[in-house]
């Protein structure tokens, strides 16, 4: 049995995962982190059937002094999920992170601790497979497409823009594209922004809008030729088997993984 504690269960992705957690035969659901009053257990809360007896803390020192688990999963928020990833890694606990937002200089202090302590640590900007193979081919084809726009779509609640998929497929195509300025070497924008962000010459637009839940489509451009990778999360089960998956992984890992693609 892997002992799980999740961080925000009550939000769109947290819900989802308390599901998956609780009917998985060789896991176990021992503790949830909220940072909101919901009583003294997840079953207390509505969105939760009343068999869901696990205990729920709003501090995350404490969780960890109280349930030793063996994974901490977090889904909370990008303004939240450094403090939790050090703290976790400090206290000898695995965290798989799904929370986007981290900055490079939070990766590796994150990287270099898990060293330092030969612990496991997922990091999985997403993890549904679909998305993970399409930067992985998004990866293969910039080496023959050097010419290449990403345009990420989401719900309108998300917090942070790029995604972190949107962000790690520019990774990755950076790694292996030659150094290329991409369009015109005059162009401006008549109004800022126009021309999206900007990650080492490739531009990332990002879409928010109600009704769609994660979306991702990457275009290289040829001559005479288009060609187009996209990703579509219909709902939110599309990222759990990846979920439950990192989960497994994490326990015979001795450092920090960044994205799925490496271990898959
Ligand atoms: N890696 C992947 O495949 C995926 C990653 N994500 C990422 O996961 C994160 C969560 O997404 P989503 O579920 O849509 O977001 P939600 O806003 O629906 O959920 C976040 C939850 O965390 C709670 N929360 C906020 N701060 C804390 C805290 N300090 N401690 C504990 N709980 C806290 C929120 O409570 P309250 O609302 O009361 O503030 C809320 O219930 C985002 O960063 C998103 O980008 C999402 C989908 C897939
Ligand atoms: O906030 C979301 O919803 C998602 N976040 C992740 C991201 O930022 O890439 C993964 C997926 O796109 C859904």
């Amino acid at each position: 049995m892997i002992r799980v504690a999740i961080g925000g269960p009550r939000g769109k992705m947290g819900q989802e995962a308390v599901h998956t957690i609780m009917n998985n035969e060789n896991m176990e659901l021992v503790a949830v982190l909220d940072h909101r009053e919901i009583g003294e257990l997840l079953s207390e809360s509505p969105e939760f059937p009343a068999s869901y007896d696990v205990p729920v803390f709003l501090d995350l020192d404490t969780l960890i002094t109280m349930i030793s688990p063996d994974v901490f999963l977090d889904l909370t928020t990008p303004h939240q999920v450094f403090e939790h990833t050090k703290l976790c890694l400090q206290r000898n606990v695995r965290p798989v992170i799904g929370t986007t937002g981290f900055t490079d200089e939070q990766l590796q202090h994150c990287t270099t601790l898990a060293k330092n302590n030969k612990l496991g640590c997922i990091v999985a900007p997403n993890f549904a497979i679909g998305a993970v193979l399409m930067m992985k081919f998004a990866a293969m084809a910039a080496v023959y497409f050097p010419d290449v726009e990403i345009i990420e779509m989401h719900h309108d609640q998300k917090l942070d823009a790029p995604s972190g998929t949107a962000y790690k497929t520019a990774q990755m195509i950076a790694e292996v594209r030659p150094s290329h300025k991409q369009g015109h070497p005059n162009e401006e924008e008549t109004i800022a922004g126009a021309r999206g962000a900007s990650f080492d010459g490739i531009p990332i637009h990002s879409v928010r809008l109600p009704g769609l839940i994660a979306h991702q489509q990457v275009l290289f451009g040829g001559e005479g030729q288009l060609f187009t990778l996209r990703h579509d999360s219909f709902n939110r089960q599309s990222f759990m088997s990846g979920v439950t998956f990192s989960i497994n992984q994490v326990m015979d890992l001795t450092e920090l993984v960044y994205g799925l693609e490496n271990i898959l």
